[in-house]
């Protein structure tokens, strides 16, 4: 089956400027990211993973390049442009959870609903909605330091999700859980996934690599390769762990 391509970067470069020096975090990038699959990220610490995901969001600039979402060139948005892209097209899942502290959880969740100028009514149903979907729906009225860190990451799920976007963005979702809250999430970003979503996850735990349709391993801000699954096969499915450790160790 062929693959459509939801994102694509060319030529891809970030660098950051710290006082008279550059680092060079990404280093022209070619790649594609494709329609419904579940694709990983792995690399090691400092590799520029997060900044990559930053960039394909279009939560950051790049400093050469071009990105696409839909063939259309999201790193020549407009200001306005941009801020509808991120409300409307893409959710994201922050490494620090990110509610805001002083909101109500179902607030928290609602939020980007009402910025992107959705019907109150529509926000407040859809909220509830995933809510339930997350099991937090009896969370609604708390603050989020009155709730696990596991819920705070489920609320956090709901609010990506508010507003339908066609991918979701999840930088090391379990990276602050433990094992049980951990496998919730990733269950969830399974599900969502299965019933069409696309989802680029970053982590570094090779049990939740497993969930992937395509594994990318950055080195050095480069794409230091590529492991395509086959989810019908059903050897690769009992032995994927061992694949995803194999494949790993052999680019690490
Ligand atoms: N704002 C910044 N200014 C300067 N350097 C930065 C900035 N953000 C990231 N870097 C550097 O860019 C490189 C890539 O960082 P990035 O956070 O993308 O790595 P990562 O692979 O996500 O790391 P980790 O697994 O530890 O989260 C690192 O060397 C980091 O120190």
């Amino acid at each position: 089956m062929t693959k459509t391509s939801i994102i694509r970067a060319q030529n891809l470069c970030k660098t950051y400027n710290t006082g008279s020096e550059q680092y060079h975090a990404i280093r022209n990038v070619d790649l594609d990211i494709y329609e419904g699959d579940f694709t990983v990220i792995m690399g090691n610490s400092g590799s520029g993973k997060s900044t990559l995901l930053y960039l394909l969001s279009g939560l950051d600039q790049v400093t050469a390049g071009e990105v696409y979402f839909q063939d259309q060139r999201i790193d020549a948005y407009s200001e306005r442009e941009m801020s509808e892209f991120r409300t409307r097209r893409i959710g994201y899942i922050y490494q620090s959870i990110n509610l805001v502290p002083d909101l109500s959880i179902q607030d928290n969740i609602a939020l980007p609903g009402y910025i992107a100028g959705s019907k109150k009514s529509e926000v407040k149903a859809r909220s509830t909605h995933l809510m339930k979907a997350m099991d937090i729906d009896g969370q609604n009225s708390r603050l989020p330091s009155q709730i696990s860190g596991g819920q705070q990451q489920r609320a956090a799920i709901a609010r990506a999700l508010i507003n339908s976007p066609d991918i979701i963005f999840a930088d090391e979702p379990t990276g602050s859980l433990n094992y049980e809250h951990g496998k919730a999430v990733l269950d969830i970003l399974t599900d969502i996934n299965r019933k069409g979503q696309s989802v680029v996850m970053v982590t570094h735990d090779i049990k939740a690599a497993c969930r992937a349709d395509r594994l990318i391993f950055i080195r050095d801000g480069k794409v230091g390769g590529i492991l395509e699954f086959d989810k019908y096969d059903e050897h690769q499915i009992q032995d994927r762990e061992s694949m995803v450790f194999a494949f790993v160790s052999g680019k690490e």
